[in-house]
């Protein structure tokens, strides 16, 4: 059976309007379409309140047939008349902000003549190759669909190192279907990248000079610290567990191995295991974050007596304040090199050891440990797998590392710089920030 075809529904907020168009959704429902009916948080209140209770089985079978009922702020205060029905024609929005992979909501805005603004969230090494793929479709690098035909090294420009065909994002996936979604969310980003008012990216203009100079309109604002403004929210999706803040100003100043692979990494039960091991030959204190689902098994199975023989020195939580990590007695930061990680350990100071799991992760590890030179990689086998002695002895490696010491508290002052006011970042999204309020 083929998908359900999905709508949605925007009503304007008013009783005479709301009525007629969810009248229509529960007919057009009612033929096993899928809508989604977009009120405003007052309408939604007022008719979730004077909805019946669906107390039987036979409602909650008709339940399958129900329109989807969300909502959306109307944009007036608190103190507003909502009962002056014209007041929300005269709000205008200045500007859509979206991320690239959705740059049909940007196409709206443009259509409909409003400003847009793309927000990239991801590291920025790959985004030249997005612009680069007409050209390796006419060169039969790869065919319309990207499919590719043919290995070669991609240059995009003499200042940054030729990528090879395997790092197409779209190129590491197995899934026929998924590549294909992949790849046309690239000519998304591609379109977006060309065609949107602004392009802001969580990133640092000193630091990544050659991708900002091929792309001079994208616009550099990080690095993008909630942990700077007690009143911004992080957005995070889990509760962080504050008594590791505690746990770590107990510990020795650059003694404590920070260990954490962001929200998509799942290992094998194998690999837990051997970073486990790892963690334990190695024999230093170590934050490690093992969030549900970090790896293949309903729950994470540890090695027998793991918990015993690191007691006192480990501290394992499901999800830290990784953004306030700044302490002292971090020495370094495993990580999966997602961007958000790579942007915070960056702004904190701290040395990497570099283990991506997927996309642009693997780009961003050649920006920690080729450009910057604040990381090392941490190798897999022959088997595909990082063995507990890797982990050691590049944890030593790095620990002993005096030059990787250095860049990485050199790259903190400049990311730290580049938001202070007169700072690179700083300057920029005060010129965004400015334009939007003319
Ligand atoms: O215990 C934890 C662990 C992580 N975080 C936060 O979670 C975020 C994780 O973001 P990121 O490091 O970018 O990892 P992912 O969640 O894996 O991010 C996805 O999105 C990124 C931005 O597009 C991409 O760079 C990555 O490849 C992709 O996996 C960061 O802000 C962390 O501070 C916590 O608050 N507590």
């Amino acid at each position: 059976m083929g998908k359900k075809a999905h709508v949605l529904v925007v009503p304007y907020p008013a009783q005479g309007h709301v009525t007629p168009l969810l009248k229509l959704s529960h007919r057009i429902a009612d033929y096993g379409v899928k809508v989604t009916f977009v009120n405003t948080e007052f309408v939604h209140a007022k008719i979730m309140a004077t909805m019946p209770d669906h107390n039987n089985e036979e409602e909650e079978e008709e339940e399958q047939n129900q329109v989807g009922l969300v909502s959306i702020p109307d944009g007036l205060g608190p103190n507003d008349d909502r009962r002056d029905a014209l007041k929300l024609l005269e709000k205008k929005i200045r500007c859509v902000i979206a991320d690239p992979t959705l740059g049909w909501i940007l196409e709206v805005a443009k259509e409909m003549g409003i400003e847009q603004a793309a927000m990239w969230p991801a590291g920025t090494r790959g985004l030249p190759l997005f612009p680069h793929i007409p050209k390796l479709i006419e060169s039969g690098v790869m065919d319309m669909s990207g499919a590719i035909l043919r290995n070669e090294l991609i240059n995009v420009s003499k200042d940054i190192r030729a990528f090879s065909t395997s790092e197409l994002d779209w190129n590491c996936i197995d899934d026929p279907i998924i590549q294909k979604i992949c790849f046309e969310c690239a000519l998304t980003i591609k379109q977006t990248l060309e065609h949107s008012n602004w392009f802001l990216c969580n990133t640092i203009y000193e630091l990544d000079l050659p991708v900002c100079r091929l792309l001079p309109n994208i616009l550099p604002v990080g690095p993008l610290l909630a942990s700077d403004h007690p009143r911004h929210s992080s957005g995070s999706f889990s509760l962080q567990d504050s008594t590791c803040l505690r746990w770590l100003n107990e510990q020795p100043a650059g003694s404590v191995v920070y260990v954490a692979f962001g929200s998509t990494t799942v290992f094998s039960q194998h690999q837990f295991h051997e970073l486990a091991l790892g963690l334990e030959l190695a024999g230093w204190p170590f934050l490690w974050i093992v969030r549900p689902g970090l790896t293949n098994r309903s729950f994470a199975e540890y090695p027998d007596g793991f918990a015993e023989k690191v007691a006192g020195r480990g501290k394992i939580v499901e999800w830290a304040p990784q953004e306030k990590l700044g302490q002292s007695a971090i020495a370094c930061f495993m990580t999966h090199c997602g961007w958000n990680s790579t942007m915070e350990g960056v702004s904190n100071g701290v040395p990497f050891l570099c283990w991506p799991y997927f996309g642009d992760q693997f780009h961003n590890r050649s920006s920690i440990c080729d450009v910057w030179k604040v990381g090392l990689r941490l190798e897999h086998d022959e088997n595909k797998i990082v063995s507990r002695h890797e982990i050691k002895k590049k944890i030593e490696n790095l620990l002993s590392d005096d030059d990787i010491k250095a860049n990485s508290l050199k790259l903190k002052k400049i990311a730290r710089n580049s938001i202070e006011k007169g700072g690179s970042s700083c300057k920029n999204f005060e010129r965004f920030v400015q334009h939007l309020k003319q």
